[in-house]
């Protein structure tokens, strides 16, 4: 920004030179037209010197009778040569001209220099607009670090949950910081660097920012992408320049996110494409190399690809504090949940471990959102508070994508998947070691048409031979079902027989969980569990013999479960039947409505209990908005259900 004015007021002092120049040479030399007039009227001028002069205007032949009440007209031309000289002298009539004398070197000089300049500025402007860094043009060698005000803005260990044991890791840093001397007198050696290692989305920012907050020292964060410039050298003067406003400024923090950004091994550019990048990494070393942590500056780096950095990063001395900050358990959950809706106005029946429950896998990033889309969602419908409804409907949303209440479906359509979906809930309830099902529905979401969702009682860690089995059944249920009912299958069972099969692979190959393979790993590629895969070249560490087997035991067990499936629907086909209705009824069906549906053999159960939470609402609806001109009632009908939670597994 300040380099733009600096350019700008340059831009601007140049043009006023050039005017002023320009200006002067003008008038000096220039003849009034008055004075012109009155000699060519007294006839007095009948030739004009040329020599060393440029014309810029003539008055052409009517010039004369202009004189004498005619209409002259003004013409333009260029430097007089010798031929025009003639045509002025015969016609007598010559208005202004311009010397070219010494100053016209200098207006050269200039004409030529200004666009030059501006040419150039713009051709930098548009290569530093190209790299992506809007907005930073011309900012060579300036780091970019952001000092937050952290007193608008300040984190505490308080507003972040579900990472003890990463906030304990990070106490340490925080009593250092408070009172560097404590831990100084004795020798002792406080670390330089910390990474901080976690999917995105963990806290990892906010973990940084809580540190400087407890510790109450200016917290600096700058990006790891922002070192890395097309221009040889930038990277590296910027990280100087960070660490320059990090000592001035110590004690304090400086954060850097994504290292992985400017941290990448090096060596790892192909063709050598990045020397920039190097050179900042080296920079980054050396710098790390030359401060001590009990100057006050601790440095904090963040980052998802840990398996990537170099791990010169890694080595005493720089980043060798490592911690890992893991993406929140149930209970974390409901912490983080609790946190994000202090300013939300809560409904009296939300229950936020519910929802915790249902959310497996769910970063706090992910919960925050969840939260805001549940306020949005109330404040659409017209409500004064969000309900567990609200938060139930913004999971599903945070979760699938959007409801598709456009789509159009044909009867058909939506027939077919009532019966896949009933499928798969019938086969989930028949068995007994699969999760309880929490919800079923054929309300279009995401990509999917339908959706049934089952939910552990609590976060599961491991899975029996048993569990995988049921729960791969219940994969087969929704195909076996459109088998057994219409006798053709559709592609809306494409999804679970990707995953179905993905997950029999891993039972083969990673779990031991096949007799005739047994307890051996045959996983393809480098399968990081920190990473949930990375995902790498495929190589493949067994003979063509093994392969076959795998494969041959795969179909086996998938084929197996796909038979449980059809036998167990075949066996209840009456019930399958009863809850395709009720989903084409109501669209969506959640688990005490199942438990009616399965207790009672008939819909009128879940008819009654929907008409009463309607009762309810509208009641509760009135109580809060006690006659206010616009009643506030919730359009959507939508399994208000009172376990409140969702969903690990779903099948759609
Ligand atoms: N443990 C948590 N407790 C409370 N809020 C959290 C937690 N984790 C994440 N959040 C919320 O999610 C937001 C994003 O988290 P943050 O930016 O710290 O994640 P990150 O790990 O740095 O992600 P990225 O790798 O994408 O940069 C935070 O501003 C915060 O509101
Ligand atoms: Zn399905």
């Amino acid at each position: 920004m300040r380099a733009w004015i600096i350019w700008g007021a340059i831009v601007i002092l140049l043009v006023i030179a050039f005017n002023i120049l320009t200006d002067h040479s003008a008038d000096s030399s220039q003849i009034k037209f008055s004075e012109f007039r009155q000699a060519a009227a007294a006839g007095d001028i009948k030739s004009v010197e040329f020599k060393g002069l440029e014309v810029s205007g003539v008055f052409n032949e009517d010039y004369a009778e202009a004189e004498h009440g005619g209409s002259a007209t003004f013409k333009t031309v260029g430097p007089v040569g010798e031929d025009l000289q003639d045509v002025l002298t015969a016609n007598g009539a010559i208005y202004s001209f311009e010397k070219a004398d010494k100053d016209a070197i200098w207006q050269q000089i200039l004409i030529t220099l200004i666009p030059l300049l501006l040419i150039g500025a713009v051709v930098i402007f548009l290569m530093r607009q190209m790299q992506g860094g809007s907005g930073k043009a011309m900012s060579f060698g300036k780091s970019r670090a952001r000092l937050l005000n952290e007193s608008n803005n300040k984190v505490t260990f308080n507003d972040i949950a579900g990472i003890e044991e990463a906030k304990e890791e990070l106490q340490e840093i925080v009593e250092f910081l408070k009172s560097p001397k404590k831990f100084t007198r004795l020798g002792g050696r406080i670390p330089k660097g910390v990474l901080l290692m976690g999917k995105p989305g963990t806290g990892k920012t906010l973990l940084a920012r809580g540190v400087a907050g407890e510790a109450g020292v200016p917290f600096y964060s700058i990006a790891g992408s922002d070192f890395v410039e097309m221009f040889v050298g930038v990277g590296a003067s910027r990280v100087r320049d960070l660490f320059e406003q990090g000592k001035k400024n110590a004690p304090c923090i400086i954060f850097i996110d994504e290292i992985d950004a400017v941290g990448r091994q090096r060596g790892s550019g192909m063709g050598g494409g990045h020397d920039e990048r190097e050179q900042t990494l080296n920079q980054l070393l050396v710098e790390m190399d030359g401060f001590e942590s009990n100057e006050g500056v601790i440095l904090i780096a963040a980052t998802n690809r840990p398996d990537v950095l170099d791990p010169a990063l890694l080595r005493p001395g720089r980043f060798d504090r490592r911690v890992v900050v893991p993406p929140p358990d149930v209970r974390g959950r409901k912490l983080i949940l609790e946190i994000h809706s202090r300013r939300t106005p809560l409904a009296k029946d939300v229950d936020l471990a519910g929802i915790a429950r249902g959310t497996p896998g769910f970063s706090g990033a992910d919960l925050e959102n969840l939260v805001n889309e549940a306020a949005l969602l109330a404040a659409r419908r017209g409500q004064d508070r969000v309900t567990l409804a609200d938060l139930e409907d913004a999971k599903d949303k945070v979760m699938m994508g959007a409801e598709r209440k456009s789509a159009v479906i044909s009867e058909a359509e939506k027939r077919v998947t009532a019966y896949h979906e009933a499928g798969h809930a019938l086969v989930a309830i028949l068995q007994d070691a699969t999760d309880p099902v929490h919800k079923v529905t054929i309300i279009p979401r995401g990509r999917a048409l339908g959706v049934t969702q089952q939910l552990p009682a609590e976060d599961r860690h491991s899975m029996t031979r048993k569990y995988v089995l049921q729960r791969l059944a219940v994969m087969m249920g929704g195909r076996a079902a459109e088998l057994i009912v219409f006798d053709e299958i559709t592609t809306g069972a494409g999804n679970d027989i990707q995953v179905a099969t993905d997950m029999t692979r891993k039972m083969v190959c990673e779990w031991g969980m096949s007799d005739t393979i047994g307890p051996l790993s045959y996983a393809d590629g480098d399968n990081n569990p920190f990473l949930g895969g990375g995902g790498g070249p495929t190589t493949r560490p067994y003979s063509e013999a093994i392969a076959q087997d795998i494969d041959a035991e795969v179909k086996r067990i998938v084929m197996e479960q796909h038979d449980v499936a059809v036998n167990l629907l075949r066996d209840n086909l009456d019930t399958l039947e009863l809850m395709a209705q009720g989903l084409l009824e109501f669209e969506a069906l959640d688990a005490p409505e199942l438990k009616l549906l399965m207790e009672d053999g008939h819909l009128e159960g879940i008819r009654k209990r929907r008409e009463e939470i309607e009762r309810i609402r509208t009641a509760d609806e009135d109580e809060r908005t006690p006659k206010s001109g616009f009643s506030t009632k919730i359009k959507e009908k939508k399994s208000p259900g009172g376990l409140g939670t969702l969903a690990p597994s779903a099948n759609s």
